[in-house]
């Protein structure tokens, strides 16, 4: 007889989503987490943080006024990093206070301490007052997250040379930023500090960045980028990375030697899983420190173990993790999951927002789907000349065959949200004809659903009747 059904080990997004799905099935939960506080690298160093830190950054600056008002528009003239700090931790302490109730309210049980594995059912957790515990479940699911990559060669300080956990550490807010990395982090506080009036430059070793999102649309974000005088190299790895007194030196691989007053290391994370003792119960992570699962019900090779979350690799999201914790909570007491759709929205926070959800339109063209495009700029919305927005594009992607949607596509003010309007109709295998019927509300921004509907639409023709229900090929 185990001690518990379910062990979970990490508070982050795919942890407390399977802690709490378990205790709705009233199974006996506990979860374990290193950090003084629950919530994981999402409410602590990633997520919610660096949301909070954007939201301030548009609120004080007055950016989104700037439209109207000039680029020289500001709400607060002297912005400090205690500025930015400030509503930081107000919304960290709500985010843990409800998951705190959540847990409490569903009677799952929580320990502070660092797990690792006896063997396959046993786990041992040292507390940080350094006593040691055994726990057994019948399963063990590893919700560990990741941990920025920090290789040797560069000096990071905590202070000028900093990871994208230290960057929220900040004593002040640099005049010059070099951004090493164009993933997703590293596109999200180069433009929030260039928002800031920080000068920024971005280095990434390959040619492109984002290449999951429709070109079209990193084409249009760029664009936007270098208009505002961010520098952007691609094709350059970086050859070292060097401290001189109050100024930071980059050279990259073709000799160019770049300065700064502060270097954001954010060339990717690695799985947290090096102080789990994998060995002990079988399990072997990739050199990327991640874990191998099936994927539909993130099961490892050890039956009672699961792995989910961004432990388990791309897409490597709060919001997928979430899904995924919850799949693999019901897998581990029994319980079967529905397969979740196959559609799910991506969201980049960066100063313009990008936000997609569907095929890309290279994806199509893999793919030999005929296809139409629909494009609507936020310009051309009632709602838009309000804002007082110059920018934003929606692209709409139909199926010539069926008539389906086939991915929606955004860069601009408010596209993770709009989004979903997206998300709804790809899911529900909606056609072009859904946005040329259907009324939207005005003036929204929503209303460039219709207009980019309406551009495929007059390319498109006429439906011969409504073609739903197949599969988008
Ligand atoms: C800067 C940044 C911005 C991001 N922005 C977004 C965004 O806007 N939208 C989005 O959807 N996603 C975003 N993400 C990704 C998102 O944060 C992650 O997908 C999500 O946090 C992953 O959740 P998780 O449950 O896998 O683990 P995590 O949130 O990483 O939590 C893992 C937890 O496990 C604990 N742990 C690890 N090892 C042990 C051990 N041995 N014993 C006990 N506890 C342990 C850790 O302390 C940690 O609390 C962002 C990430 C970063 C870094
Ligand atoms: N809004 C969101 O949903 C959101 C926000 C932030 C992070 N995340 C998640 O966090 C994960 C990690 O993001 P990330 O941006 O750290 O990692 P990443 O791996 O996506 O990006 C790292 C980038 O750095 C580049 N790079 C690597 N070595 C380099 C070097 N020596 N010189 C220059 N460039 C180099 C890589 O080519 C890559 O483009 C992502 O998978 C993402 O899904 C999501």
């Amino acid at each position: 007889m185990h001690s518990y059904d379910l062990v979970v080990v990490g508070s982050g997004p795919a942890g407390r989503r399977a802690a709490i799905q378990a205790a709705k099935l009233n199974k006996k939960v506990l979860v374990i987490e290193k950090g003084t506080r629950v919530g994981g690298v999402s409410v602590h160093t990633g997520t919610i943080p660096s949301k909070t830190l954007r939201e301030t950054a548009l609120n004080l600056t007055g950016w989104r006024e700037r439209g109207f008002y000039g680029r020289a528009y500001r709400v607060k003239q002297e912005i400090s990093a205690a500025d930015l700090r400030r509503r930081l931790l107000i919304t960290l302490d709500h985010e843990v206070d409800v998951l705190e109730h959540q847990f409490s309210r569903n009677r799952v049980h929580q320990m502070r301490g660092t797990a690792r594995f006896v063997d396959a059912h046993t786990l041992e957790v040292t507390k940080d007052d350094g006593e040691v515990v055994r726990i057994d479940s019948r399963s063990i699911l590893l919700a560990v997250g990741t941990k920025p990559f920090r290789p040797a060669h560069i000096p990071f300080d905590g202070k000028s040379i900093v990871d994208s956990d230290e960057i929220l550490e900040i004593e002040g807010l640099p005049r010059s930023m070099i951004v090493i990395g164009a993933g997703v982090i590293g596109i999200e506080y180069a433009t929030i500090f260039s928002a800031l009036d920080t000068a920024v430059t971005v280095v990434e070793s390959r040619d492109t960045m984002l290449d999951f999102i429709d070109k079209e649309i990193v084409d249009d974000f760029a664009y936007q980028l270098r208009d505002r005088n961010m520098k952007l190299i691609f094709g350059q790895a970086i050859e070292s990375v060097v401290k001189d007194g109050d100024r930071c030196h980059v050279t990259l691989q073709n000799g160019r030697r770049l300065s700064a007053e502060m270097v954001l290391f954010a060339a990717g994370r690695v799985g947290a899983t090096e102080m789990l003792d994998l060995k002990n119960c079988g399990l072997e992570a990739d050199k990327r420190g991640r874990l191998a699962v099936d994927p539909l019900t993130f099961q490892t090779s050890v039956p009672n173990i699961y792995a989910a979350g961004d432990v388990v690799g791309f897409p490597s999201l709060a919001s997928t993790s979430m899904e995924q914790g919850r799949i693999a909570s019901r897998h581990a007491v029994g319980v079967p999951a529905i397969e979740p759709p196959k559609f799910f929205p991506y969201g980049i926070y960066a100063v313009p927002e990008i936000s997609t959800c569907g095929f890309t339109e290279e994806e199509v063209i893999e793919r030999k789907i005929p296809y139409e495009c629909g494009i609507a700029h936020f310009r051309e919305t009632s709602r838009g000349h309000i804002m007082g927005l110059d920018t934003g594009l929606l692209k709409l992607i139909f199926s010539l065959k069926t008539r389906r949607l086939l991915g929606a596509h955004i860069v601009g003010e408010g596209a993770t949200e709009l989004v979903h309007i997206g998300q709804a109709v790809l899911n529900l295998k909606g056609t072009v004809d859904y946005f040329v019927e259907n009324t939207f509300n005005y003036p929204t921004l929503a209303e460039a659903y219709k207009i980019a509907g309406l551009d495929a639409w007059n390319r498109m023709g006429e439906a011969p009747g409504h073609a739903t229900g197949e599969d988008p090929e």
